[in-house]
Order: structure tokens, then sequence, then C-alpha cells
């Protein structure tokens, strides 16, 4: 079954192994998911009328609203990318300045779409760059084509050679057949050779100064870039790394970019999530002066692009009507009521998620696929270290992450992160040169690395 066609209960399934807890959150997102589906499935005429019910995630920092919205959009492929809605009340910040998100987003779906369809071709591109490795060892001996009289072009190579010629093309043919198979078999990848490589050195029109010309939705170098000469230069590599640039070049040569461009734009529009977080910081509990009518403004700002509006790309026009926009934020002081009307009124679907209880922590350091104890076990393991948590050193570890919470700032599961790294610092050092197979990670010596700072409110504020 295809990762559209997933249930809610499927969705919430999948989200499951990577979050813990939030369950209104994951319902949420999984209707909203849903619910593209089943417009899909609709008329044309009645598809355009329904537009994203767009959530908005009221919680604490760090307890994976976040993380919710992009395994979300991980699941089913969809292009995804975070703002910061402060981002938009800087200074020099001017209006369009939003437009980039949606600009983002198409990037994104870009990256993704591209990568795809590299690996597509994948086997043919490899073909056709060992063809062209072949020839770089084993070259023709003609003249370079400019030389040559074109009718020679033309004919020459169907037979209409000169006398001499055929011996030496069979010589060719024969070393090439040799060159072949043993870079076939593995035996020259260390071998040099020269290429030419596009120079990615910054070009003359990215120099011009300002930000550049994407805020008129588009792009110089795209527009002129090829009026320009392509700008290589030679480079010696050794086959394996040559083998690389050639695969790309030949790639780049088969994919059709037009398709892309096309694919990767009904992506966006269709399936695009755009997550803006902090749009808490951009309400105002008393709308009036100074900062609050910047913060009024942004909102206004955003207004149109999540109400569905045409954004220039360097790549066309892109709608955002369809796009499902999930914005979050604490909301200590300002309420979701703070914000602008018309806002409030995008974003119908609410959802509330709590603070991170000890027993939270617990699960977050073990249960979720890429759990941190995992990833850190797993890093470690190349070094032939083989470290095991002890279920005690576990909740002493949540237990000091609660406390250092409630002493310090609350930032969530984030805590968690900075004390297995406070952890398990002297170790990783020494890990290359340490003759160990095992290690148990026991909560003596979870306090002995970590309990003295957590201790210390000051200490801990900074390393913790
Ligand atoms: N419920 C949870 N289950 C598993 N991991 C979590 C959970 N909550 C947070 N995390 C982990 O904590 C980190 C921060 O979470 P996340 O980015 O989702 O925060 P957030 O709620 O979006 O906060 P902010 O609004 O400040 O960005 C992530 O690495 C995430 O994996």
């Amino acid at each position: 079954m295809s990762s559209e066609a997933l249930t809610p209960r499927q969705i919430v399934a999948e989200l499951d192994k990577y979050i813990v807890g939030q369950k209104a959150a994951k319902r949420a997102v999984a209707v909203a998911l849903r619910n593209r589906y089943r417009r899909s499935k609709l008329d044309e005429s009645l598809r355009d009328e329904i537009v994203p019910k767009n959530i908005l995630m009221i919680g604490p920092t760090g307890v994976g609203k976040t993380e919710i919205a992009r395994r979300l959009a991980k699941l089913v492929g969809a292009p995804f990318v975070k703002v910061e809605a402060t981002k938009f009340t800087e200074v020099g910040y001017v209006g369009r300045d939003v437009e980039s998100m949606v600009r983002d987003l198409v990037e994104t779906a870009i990256r993704m779409v591209k990568a795809e369809r590299t690996e597509q071709v994948r086997d043919k591109a490899e073909r056709q760059a060992n063809e062209r490795l072949v020839q770089l060892l084993v070259p023709s001996g003609q003249k370079p084509k400019s030389n040559r009289n074109p009718l020679e072009m033309l004919f020459g190579q169907q037979g209409g050679t000169t006398q001499e010629e055929p011996e030496l093309d069979s010589a060719i043919a024969e070393r090439r057949r040799v060159v072949r198979e043993r870079l076939a078999a593995g035996e020259l990848e260390n071998e040099l050779v020269e290429i030419e490589v596009e120079d990615a050195g910054p070009n003359m029109l990215d120099m011009l100064p300002g930000q550049g010309m994407e805020t008129f939705g588009m792009n110089m170098q795209e527009l002129f870039g090829h009026l320009l000469p392509k700008r290589v230069k030679k480079r010696k590599l050794p086959i394996k790394e040559a083998r690389k640039v050639l695969i790309q070049e030949e790639a780049n040569k088969l994919i059709d970019m037009d398709d892309v461009i096309a694919e990767s734009t009904r992506r966006a529009e269709q399936s695009g999530i755009i997550f803006i977080d902090e749009i808490d910081k951009i309400a105002s509990p008393s709308r009036g002066t100074g900062p609050d009518v910047s913060r009024e403004g942004v909102q206004r700002d955003i207004l149109p692009i999540v109400e569905g509006s045409t954004v220039m790309t360097k790549y066309g026009p892109v709608k955002t009507d369809h796009v499902l926009f999930i914005a979050a934020g604490a909301f200590h002081i300002a309420k979701p009521a703070d914000l602008i009307p018309e806002l409030q009124g995008r974003f119908p679907i609410r959802v509330e998620l709590s603070s991170l209880s000890l027993d939270d922590f617990v699960k977050i350091l073990t249960e979720p696929k890429n759990a941190l104890t995992k990833q850190y076990a797993a890093l470690l393991e190349t070094e032939g270290i083989h470290i095991e948590f002890t279920e005690e050193a576990i909740r002493e570890l949540a237990q000091i992450a609660a406390d250092v919470n409630q002493r310090t700032e609350n930032i969530g599961a984030r805590r968690l992160h900075t004390i297995l790294e406070k952890l398990l610092e002297d170790l990783s050092f020494e890990a290359p040169e340490l003759n160990l197979e095992h290690f148990a990670i026991t909560p003596e010596y979870v306090r002995e690395k970590v309990g003295d700072i957590a201790q210390n409110r000051d200490l801990s504020q900074y390393i913790l």
C-alpha cells in the first residue's frame, strides 16, 4: 500500500515508533493527512473547494511538536520546511520575505525529486561514467574535434577512414577492452585520472549585491547563466573519486530537469508541509504600539500565504492553497486568541501537547527507533565497545533531566541530549584506545559523570 493511503490509525502507529505520548497531536496530524488523501479522490471541481485544515500546536519547548510534523512528512515523502515566525520580525525585514518559506519548500521538493530521479538512472549513469573513464585512460589519439574537417567528422567514424587508421583503431579498441575489464575488476581504483570538473566557485552573477534576484522571484544565474561559458577546471583524481563526479554528470544529462521541476512544484503544492514555529511570539496580548505593530504586520504578511496565494519562485509560480501549515508555540504569555482573527480562523485544529514526565523521559531514552541510547551504543559499537544501560541508570538519567529542567529552564526532551553527551563524553574520547568489549552504564557511573553538575544550579545552566 502506498504511504498516501495510510489510515489515521496507521499513521499514529508509525509516529508512535518515534515519538512518546502526545496522542492528541498525533491524531490531529493523522486526520489532516488523511483528509488530503480523501480530497484527492474527489471530483476536481469539489477538490479545489476543500482547503486543508491547518493545525495549531500548543505546548512547551522540546516536547515533540516539530518532531511529529517532521516525521509525518517523512512518512509520506512530503516536502517539509520549518521556519521561525520571529525571523520575520528582525530588523531589515521586508514584507516579501515571508514568501521565502514557500521558495524553500520548492527547493526541498527539487532536492527530493532530483535525488529520486538520480537513483532511477543510476545504473545507466554508472555504465556511461565507466565508459568515459575507459576513454580517458585510453584516449583515441585523434586531434580535437574542432580541428577536424567536418566531412571527416560526419563520415570518419562510419568506416570511411584513411589507410592506417583501422589498425590504430583496433589497437585502441583492444587496449580499451583490457582497461574496461581491469576497471570492472576494481583493479584501477586508485589510479589517477585527469577530468574536467565544473568550477563551483562563486560566480560573477552570485556576487551581485543585495539579497539576490530571488526577491524578484527569479534567479539571474538560471536566466542568463547559460549564456556565460561554463567554468571548468582540470583536476587529477583517483578513479574511484572521478567516477562519482562522472556519474553525477551523466545522471544530470539523463534527468529531464523540466520534468523534475514540474513534479517538484506539484509536490510542494499538493503535499507540502510548512511548519511555523514560535507563532505565539508574533501574537500580542494588547494591540497597539511599538513591537506589537510589527508583530501584527508579520501576521498580516503571513496571512495571504496561509489563505492561499501564488508565490513566484525561480522554478515558476507556486500555489499555496493546498499546502498544509502547522503552526506551533508555547503560548505562555500570548494566547491563540491574541492572533489576528483572520489567522486564528486559518488554524481551526488546536492541539495541546503536554509537558513530559519522568516516565516519558525513560521511554524517550529507550523506546523510539532512534532513541538516544541506541544512537550512542551504535556509535561506540564501531569502536568495538558494546555499551549497555542498566534500567536503573536510565531512571537516574531521566530523574536528573527532570530535576535540571525544573531547577533551571524547562527545555523538555532536549535536556536528555545534553545530559547524555556529558555522560558519555569521556568514553567517546577514549574509546579508540580502550581495550574493552563490554561496558555497563550503571547508576553509579551516571552519578559520577553528571550527578555533581546536576546538583549545582550554576554549573548545570552552562553544561547540561
Ligand atoms: N515526545 C517525544 N518523544 C520522543 N522524542 C521527543 C519527544 N519530545 C521531544 N523529543 C526529542 O526532543 C528534541 C526536541 O523536540 P522538538 O524539536 O520536537 O521540540 P518542539 O516541541 O518542536 O520545541 P520547539 O518549539 O522549541 O522547537 C527532538 O530531538 C526530539 O526527538
